[in-house]
């Protein structure tokens, strides 16, 4: 059975800016299971309304910063957490506050409304220095971010550089007040890649992207990359194949093997 928390004294009555408030523990158990965050660790909840992420995530005794837009939540964060030297609140708006330069996590329910913007602002170009997100999202957007073929360059840009799955889907009732669609919980995680590695792989998916019907033998033919069926295959693409059926994620399993094989070996056992 799912439990649902009875509204407590954090859980505003009213609904003021067009938001939905998690009620569920067992989705915040996901959530906080999805990254496992620890001591050590930084954790930004973006959206954090009256504190309900960040008391869970504060549990696990990580640094959490406290991201809010609204004033009253502002000062109902800094009352609750006052005593909690680990939990900073950041008044300010999640598409520009600034954010860690150090390795992160993010472990948020966020409005609906700028979920895109937040996605964006995590795994863009910029390189921020986030390692694994759990997002609650719409079903929808977590549906098509999760595609193994991308319907978007965007969203492709994005699955090369971050594994981005689907933990669970959040019926509507687990919010309040309850959303007219499902959600879902989103996990999002940085691939272990060089900069280099990450380079080649954007680079593999424009060409892809550019010419959806050549055969990915002919396109490698065209780079510096070695396309050996052995090797092509152990990166879960069929050397024959149209470029566009390559999901995100191949192109950079293939980009890791061209920069660094030997490294790439040794990690799974069978080096020298
Ligand atoms: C969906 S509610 C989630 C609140 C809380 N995290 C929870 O799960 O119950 C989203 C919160 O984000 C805040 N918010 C809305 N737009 C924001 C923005 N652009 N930047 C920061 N916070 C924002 C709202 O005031 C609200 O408290």
């Amino acid at each position: 059975m799912p439990q649902h928390r009875r509204p407590s004294r954090h859980t505003p009555a009213a609904n003021p800016s067009g938001v939905h408030f998690l009620v569920s523990d067992d989705v915040l158990r996901a959530m906080i299971r999805t990254c496992a965050p620890g001591p050590g660790d930084l954790v930004v909840d973006v959206g954090a309304g009256p504190g309900v992420v960040t008391a869970a995530v504060a549990r696990t005794g990580a640094r959490v910063i406290a991201v809010e837009r609204d004033p009253d939540f502002v000062r109902t964060l800094r009352t609750r957490f006052r005593d909690r030297p680990r939990v900073r609140v950041v008044g300010g708006d999640l598409r520009t506050v600034p954010l860690p330069r150090r390795d992160f996590l993010v472990v948020a329910n966020p409005p609906y409304a700028v979920s895109t913007a937040l996605l964006r602002r995590l795994l863009g170009r910029g390189r921020p220095a986030l390692r694994c997100a759990a997002l609650t999202v719409e079903w929808g957007l977590a549906r098509r971010v999760t595609a193994p073929l991308p319907r978007s360059r965007e969203v492709a840009q994005w699955a090369c550089r971050f594994d981005l799955t689907l933990v669970r889907r959040v019926p509507a009732r687990c919010f309040r007040p309850t959303p007219t669609v499902d959600s879902a919980v989103l996990a999002i995680r940085r691939r272990p890649m060089s900069r280099s590695a990450e380079a080649l792989a954007t680079d593999l998916l424009d060409a892809a992207w550019h010419e959806p019907s050549r055969s990915v033998r002919a396109l490698l033919r065209r780079s510096d990359v070695r396309g050996e069926p052995r090797l092509l295959r152990r990166c879960g693409i069929e050397p024959g194949s149209r470029a566009a059926t390559v999901p995100p994620g191949a192109w950079a399993a293939l980009a890791v093997e061209t920069i660094s094989p030997s490294a790439r070996r040794e990690r799974q056992g069978d080096g020298v």
